[in-house]
């Protein structure tokens, strides 16, 4: 029985099928300005994207994700934690059922409605799920959604595909995007070791969480929230909440690369 986010197959239940997810290095965890630790070695992060990479828009049931052509260093990330360049390979959304909750990570007490991640993998290895098995194997860039009344106009042209890919499994081009027209201005970020957040829970993430929230408005979150997590021809489920309740931090250190 697949794992989701309902009482039956949700965060508390993955362990029985995943052991990760009870690891010591999870994600997604709470950041509190108490026990960050400004490092001021940390270099700043770029995003070289090509907006030709840009392939394919989904619905997996899970999330709204866009996928990018990984096969060569063709988007990459680089800088900032990291050792060498990542590569682009998919970016997607986590959210809530209403605008006051959503986000996974959490930073001193605050809840975005959403979170969005941009997932980028070591060519160290492989292949992906080569570099999903090692602890510098995946690079995550979140930023959060913040609703307000001056929303991003950049989120319209990934909103503006949610109603070709209303059902799980179903999916449509999406060609000609460079994500990195969604950062918000400032670069400033927050870094740690953990997993990917949902299951098998792999703990191989190096994270880059930028401290500046994106603007989106009400409506947008709707859209987003207007996905369903069934396919088309079975009863409709609303995709809403589709986050991991932080885990425990234990002994890890959660550095900024500002002040
Ligand atoms: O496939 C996925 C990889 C990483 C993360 S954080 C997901 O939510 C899905
Ligand atoms: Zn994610």
């Amino acid at each position: 029985y697949p794992w989701g986010y309902d009482s039956d197959n949700g965060p508390d239940q993955w362990h029985k099928n995943y052991p990760f997810a009870k690891g010591r290095h999870q994600s997604p965890i709470e950041i509190n300005n108490k026990e960050v630790h400004y490092d001021s070695s940390l270099l700043p992060w770029f995003a070289s994207y090509d907006p030709g990479a840009a392939k394919t828009i989904l619905n997996n049931g899970k999330t709204c994700r866009v996928v990018f052509d990984d096969s060569f260093d063709r988007s990459v990330l680089r800088g900032g934690p990291l050792p060498g360049v990542y590569r682009l390979r998919q970016l997607h959304f986590h959210w809530g059922s209403s605008d006051d909750h959503g986000s996974e990570h959490v930073v001193n007490g605050v809840r975005y409605a959403g979170e969005l991640h941009l997932l980028h993998w070591n060519p160290k290895y492989s292949n992906y799920l080569d570099a999903k098995r090692r602890t510098d194997g995946i690079a995550v860039l979140a930023i959060f959604l913040q609703v307000g009344e001056t929303p991003k106009p950049e989120m319209k042209r990934i909103l503006e595909e949610i109603n070709a890919i209303k059902t799980k499994g179903k999916n449509a081009p999406f060609p000609n995007f460079d994500p990195s027209i969604l950062f918000p201005k400032s670069h400033d970020y927050w870094t740690y070791h953990g997993s990917v957040t949902t299951p098998p829970c792999e703990e191989c993430v190096t994270w880059i969480i930028l401290r500046e929230p994106i603007i989106v408005s009400s409506d947008q979150m709707a859209k987003l929230r207007s996905l369903s997590k069934n396919a088309e021809n079975e009863p409709d489920h609303p995709l809403v909440d589709n986050w991991r309740p932080t885990q425990p931090r234990y002994f890890r250190m959660v550095s900024a690369s500002f002040l």
